[in-house]
């Protein structure tokens, strides 16, 4: 490589915390220094500052590890074709990026930070585009899909069947982004839970998030014959090919979706021993127990278990039993192993699952949204570089 992974990831420790402030003069960057851009972004930028910060990290977090980086970087690019991204782009978007570091690295940026950074932008745009022009122009950038069928499972929770306007391959387990015209440009990832069909539908299970622009548009709007689009799929938690080991798997919440597209790949392919932990923060919230019940009646290699606390329980109570749950199941050498659900499962359950002897090169889950190190404490330097609520002297206490 032809930059040190270390420069960078220390010269990105030092402007994490300023997430938000640095994302904003990004953008700001970006759309003044090249107009009409601002077009192609979702009105409210909130949220949206927020994911490409948490793409950056993911990035940065990736960069010591170059094998894991190539394919993410892979998909990445080819993914941004649905944005209409054209390689004469990504050095607008560099430079914004260069400047924005810059700005909120205080001393800390020095020609050699300013040198890595370029080299490892050019790096990773170079791997996008690429990526994304070796995909054959007979695959489409995005695919329309028609809403068929809408149930509400829960009250913030909807089951929805799409009908995508051409063939739409993809492997089970795998993620795809979504976007509907109620709310422009807004791209959200949702797993598929179901394995391809011959018919060419598919299922996404959504949870109306509290404020969530797209999701609540999904659950509480969305009517029947109108167009969800759909990005290409993504994400790497499939079945590990040819593999005869026993499965257990871990579903949390609408995690559930990707955990029910795998399971049905698997009745497919003959089946393996498999348990299957399904998680919820309540009975109530148990949504899809009628699957749960079809599959495990069909299949003698199937087992599930239930861990929901009791109407009204809490979340660490719910927490609590399935990690019980996994306890009791003892010995995960030899499996294949698959997490969904929130952000924090993975670390907490996998490490857990690793102690019980499960083998890290068998544990799959997607990569989580990263949530921000806001604990670290603060360096002298980044001290006086944050962005205070209150003056940092206070005047009348010196008198
Ligand atoms: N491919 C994937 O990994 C997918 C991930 N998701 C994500 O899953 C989440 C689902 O959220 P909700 O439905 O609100 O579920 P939730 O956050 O209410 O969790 C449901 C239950 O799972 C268990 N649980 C959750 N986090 C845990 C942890 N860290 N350790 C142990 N047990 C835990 C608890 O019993 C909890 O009550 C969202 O963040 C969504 O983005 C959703 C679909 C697919």
């Amino acid at each position: 490589m032809p930059f040190d992974p270390a420069v960078i990831r220390a010269s990105f420790a030092v402007v994490e915390r300023r997430a938000d402030q640095l994302t904003k003069f990004f953008y700001a960057h970006l759309f003044t220094n090249n107009p009409g851009v601002e077009e192609l972004f979702p009105a409210r930028l909130a949220e949206q500052r927020d994911r490409l910060f948490a793409a950056l990290t993911q990035l940065v977090t990736r960069l010591e590890e170059p094998e894991k980086l190539t394919g993410y970087l892979a998909a990445l690019g080819r993914d941004h074709r649905k944005f209409q991204a054209a390689p004469e782009h990504y050095p607008a978007v560099g430079a914004s990026l260069i400047a924005a570091l810059k700005h909120f690295s205080g001393h800390s940026w020095t020609q050699e930070v300013e040198k890595s950074w370029l080299e490892a932008f050019t790096v990773i745009s170079q791997a996008m585009i690429d990526a994304a022009a070796a995909v054959p122009d007979t695959v489409p950038r995005w695919w329309d899909a028609e809403v068929v069928d809408r149930r509400r499972a829960t009250p913030d929770l909807a089951v929805l069947t799409l009908r995508p306007d051409r063939p739409y391959p993809y492997t089970a387990g795998q993620y795809l982004t979504a976007c509907s015209d109620r709310r422009p440009q807004v791209w959200r990832p949702y797993s598929v839970a179901c394995a391809p069909r011959t018919d060419n539908t598919l299922e996404l299970h959504v949870r109306r998030i509290p404020d969530g622009l797209l999701s609540t548009a999904l659950v509480n709007d969305v009517r029947l014959g109108e167009t969800v689009r759909i990005g290409p799929p993504l994400g790497e938690a499939v079945l590990a090919p040819d593999s005869y080991r026993p499965l257990l798997m871990v579903a949390a919440g609408t995690g559930w979706a990707p955990v029910k597209a795998l399971l049905e790949q698997l009745a497919q392919d003959g089946g393996r021993p498999t348990t299957v932990f399904v998680a919820a923060r309540g009975d109530e919230d148990q949504y899809d127990l009628a699957a749960v019940h079809a599959l495990v009646k069909e299949h003698p290699w199937l087992h599930a278990v239930l861990a929901a606390p009791e109407r009204g329980g809490s979340r660490a109570e719910g927490v609590r039993l399935l990690r019980e749950g996994l306890r009791a199941y003892g010995d995960c050498s030899g499996h294949d192993i698959h997490l969904a659900g929130p952000p924090d499962l993975a670390p907490g359950v996998g490490a857990q699952l690793l102690e019980q002897g499960a083998e890290s090169a068998y544990l799959r889950h997607d990569p989580a949204t990263p949530t921000f190190n806001r604990s670290r404490p603060l360096t002298p330097a980044e001290w006086f570089l944050e962005e205070r609520d209150v003056p940092w002297i206070n005047r009348t206490e010196l008198g």
